[in-house]
């Protein structure tokens, strides 16, 4: 199991586009269609299922907000700014 990253591990690591909230890292993708934003949802759904490390994803008209953190650890873990590179790559 990926161990804890320290407050300064986080601020150094995490992607850009991405903001921490407590023991979580966050950040809304935003579109201009919907059908563009679910399309990015399930492209999101197929990394994570890939990687086995699953994020809270929540779509509303033109964003999809993604919420990463690592249950199993009970906080914030290289597998969470990982992901979250991985994410701003299908994004790009
Ligand atoms: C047993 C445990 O649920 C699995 O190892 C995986 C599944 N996906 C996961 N996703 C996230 N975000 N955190 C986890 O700790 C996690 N654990």
């Amino acid at each position: 199991m990926a161990d804890l990253l320290s407050d300064e591990e986080i601020a150094e690591r995490i992607p850009d586009g991405w903001e921490r909230e407590d023991d979580e890292i966050v950040r809304t993708f935003e579109f201009d269609e919907y059908l563009d934003a679910s399309g990015f949802l399930s492209a999101a759904a197929g990394v994570a299922e890939d990687a086995f490390h699953h994020p809270e994803m929540t779509i509303t008209w033109g964003e999809v907000e993604v919420r990463l953190t690592t249950h199993d650890a009970g906080g914030i873990t290289e597998n969470d700014t990982d992901m979250a590179e991985r994410l701003n790559g299908i994004y790009e």
